[in-house]
């Protein structure tokens, strides 16, 4: 079986050439990252969704060949039940850490012979830190990318998540300054403090956490795990599983949107839980602002993010940088816009939010929650505050 048939008009033009030269502009394709320790159940949810009967035309992107140096990658199309194997010419590196557009165009130009896809998912390797990868499919509406971050979704293995989380052994590697500099794909993380490992970062990107194989616990080890995972980060989706069955695909794996949406934000007790010593969950709330406090939190945003600066906080002698893995937030204007925040890495987006309110929202439902490393809430809340000119009026939330 072959999709050629299957190709849209919308994505090829009559005369063969892609449709962004044509005239119609053509819909973009959702990718979803998915992430997991070793042997955490990533193989088994996809071959689950690769032998599902959905309808839909899903490609999966295995990592079955190892992490480098792959200059194709095993691509399976599934559509009702039936899987085709393609192969992805993804020049010298794996698609996970080769150059931005090396793998974004991979994938483009694979759709463009093949017809287009509904769904991608792309697994990374059980080592990737998924904020690496994230930012090259999070692109600007402006560089007429036809892919899309629909979102991350990390696997864990209930019975091993919480030794991982602790093993010295897992311990992210850090990158040479030189190495990370200018350069959005690499970044740098700091060696100070409680050890930092992978099954950390795939907890601090993910929009949906899995745990899986459940029945390898007890309920009260899979509180601890939930407990814990929670702390770290207080804005993904949490489901349990056994064999990595997901109960539907959507919400869970597709259509997850979680660029473009921040409902999780009115969870309550979001950024309360301190249980784990090196990554967590803060929440800063924020009042209606004015176009000029907007700027001021571009500004601060900027700092925090870009150079690693929080403005006006002198930190203490020889302690370390913060370190900002995902941030998402919502504001109104004082002309009763609302506006959302969404980032990842030292990448961030303010925009107008698709749903605008109907009335005047209480001001409570304004904040920024971020996800990260040596996140002070007292200092990050006087300094944000102090950046707006708002702190009597900006608390802990
Ligand atoms: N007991 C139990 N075993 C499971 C469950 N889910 C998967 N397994 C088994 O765990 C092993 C690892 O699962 P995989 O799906 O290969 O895990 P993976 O994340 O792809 O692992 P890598 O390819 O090593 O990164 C396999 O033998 C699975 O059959 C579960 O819910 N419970």
């Amino acid at each position: 079986m072959d999709f050629d048939d299957d190709a849209p008009p919308d994505l090829v033009g009559a005369d063969g050439t892609p449709a962004a030269e044509s005239e119609e502009k053509p819909v973009k394709v959702p990718i979803t990252i998915v992430t997991g320790y070793l042997g955490a159940g990533k193989t088994t949810l996809l071959n689950y969704i690769l032998t599902a009967e959905h309808g839909k035309k899903i490609a999966v992107i295995m990592n079955e060949f190892g992490d480098s140096l792959d200059i194709e990658k095993s691509l399976t199309v599934n559509k009702n039940g039936e899987s085709v194997e393609e192969w992805l010419e993804v020049g010298n590196g794996c698609i996970c850490c080769s150059v931005k557009d090396t793998g974004v165009n991979a994938i483009e130009q694979l759709m463009e012979k093949k017809g287009k896809f509904d769904y991608i998912l792309l697994e990374t390797t059980g080592l990737a830190d998924p904020g690496n990868i994230a930012p090259m499919f999070w692109m600007d509406e402006g560089l007429g990318s036809t892919i899309y971050l629909d979102g991350i979704v990390t696997l864990v293995d209930a019975k091993n998540i919480l030794r991982s989380l602790d093993d010295p052994a897992g311990k992210v590697q850090q990158q040479d300054d030189d190495e990370g500099q200018g350069d959005s794909h690499s970044h740098s993380h700091d060696d100070h403090g409680p050890v930092m490992t992978t099954a950390h970062v795939q907890i601090s990107h993910a929009d949906v956490i899995i745990i899986n194989k459940s029945d390898l616990v007890t309920e009260q080890e899979l509180q601890a795990v939930k407990a814990r995972i929670g702390s770290i980060n207080g804005l993904a989706r949490i489901l349990v599983t056994t064999q990595s069955a997901v109960p539907q695909l959507e919400g869970f794996l597709l259509d997850l949107h979680a660029y473009d949406r921040v409902q999780e934000l009115d969870r309550p007790g979001l950024g309360h839980s301190h249980i784990d010593k090196t990554i967590s969950t803060i929440s800063i709330p924020l009042p209606h602002l004015s176009e000029e406090q907007q700027a001021s939190l571009d500004g601060w945003l900027r700092s925090v993010l870009w150079e690693n600066v929080l403005p006006g906080h002198t930190p203490a002698e020889g302690s370390p940088d913060h370190e900002v893995h995902r941030l998402k937030g919502r504001f109104f204007t004082k002309d009763g816009q609302e506006k959302l925040i969404q980032g990842v890495r030292e990448i961030f987006d303010i925009f107008d939010s698709p749903s605008q309110p109907q009335r005047e929202p209480p001001a409570a439902m304004g904040k920024i929650v971020l996800i990260g490393r040596h996140l002070d809430d007292k200092s990050f809340t006087k300094s944000l505050g102090d950046a707006l000119g708002t702190l009597d009026g900006i608390g802990s939330q």
